[in-house]
């Protein structure tokens, strides 16, 4: 089950599995090894599973973070500050669900305050907290808007977030440098036109920034 947040109904956590044991997981990375044709026993690849599983702590902590949390400590004294915040060209790495291959690229993200700020790292973090884990960019995208939107209930939230895909540059089709853009706009940025073009000048023309 979900860890739903009482506070903003929201699912912070990954399903709970059954976790395996490291060892286990460590067998797992030494049966794809020799799927991958080579011998698990040699030397070179002798601790490679120990690695492998060390990586994926890595790789998927996000499973671990509570994005909520993230953002429990906010600023009031901004006098009265009320335009939008944008954070943008957030690099980060995350994992395709379908082939664990690796995503790579920016997030943008802008909101516009009511009565309260958040530290502008904690923005970064949320993007983090989600992309550490596998994922699909459209959900990873509405995911940090809700997010942001439930805890910070801003006037408005815009996630823009540019991914190449790994599972399409390095296999399969074989095309690199194609970059695929997912956004999610709610509040004042979905309603007003002028809002949402601010932030997308603000951001400005998402090509050719990952290379
Ligand atoms: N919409 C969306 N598709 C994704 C994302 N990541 C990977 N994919 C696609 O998910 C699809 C999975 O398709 P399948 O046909 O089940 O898998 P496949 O046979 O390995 O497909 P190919 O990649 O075309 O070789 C592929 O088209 C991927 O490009 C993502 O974040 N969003
Ligand atoms: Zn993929």
């Amino acid at each position: 089950m979900n860890k739903i947040h009482p506070q903003a109904g929201i699912a912070t956590e990954a399903r709970s599995v059954d976790h395996p044991t490291r060892e286990e997981a460590e067998a797992a990375v030494r049966t794809l090894l020799r799927w991958a044709g080579d011998d698990p026993d040699r030397e070179g690849l002798r601790d490679t599973p120990a690695r492998v599983a060390r990586a994926y702590r890595d790789w998927f902590r996000g499973y671990r973070e509570d994005p909520v949390e993230m953002l429990a400590r906010t600023f009031e004294e901004v006098e009265g500050y009320d335009e939008m915040v944008v954070l943008r060209d957030i690099r980060y790495e995350s994992y395709c669900e379908h082939h664990l291959a690796p995503i790579i690229g920016v997030a943008h993200v802008g909101y516009i305050p009511t009565d309260r700020v958040v530290g502008i790292s904690k923005l970064a973090r949320v993007v983090d907290a989600f992309a550490k884990r596998l994922q699909v960019q459209e959900k990873m995208t509405a995911q940090i808007a809700n997010t942001l939107s439930e805890v910070l209930r801003p006037r408005g939230v815009a996630v823009v977030i540019e991914g190449e895909h790994h599972c399409m540059s390095t296999r399969g089709v074989h095309k690199p440098g194609v970059s695929m853009v997912t956004s999610t706009m709610l509040g004042e940025f979905r309603d007003d036109p002028r809002t949402r073009k601010e932030f997308m000048d603000i951001i400005g023309n998402p090509t050719n920034r990952m290379r």
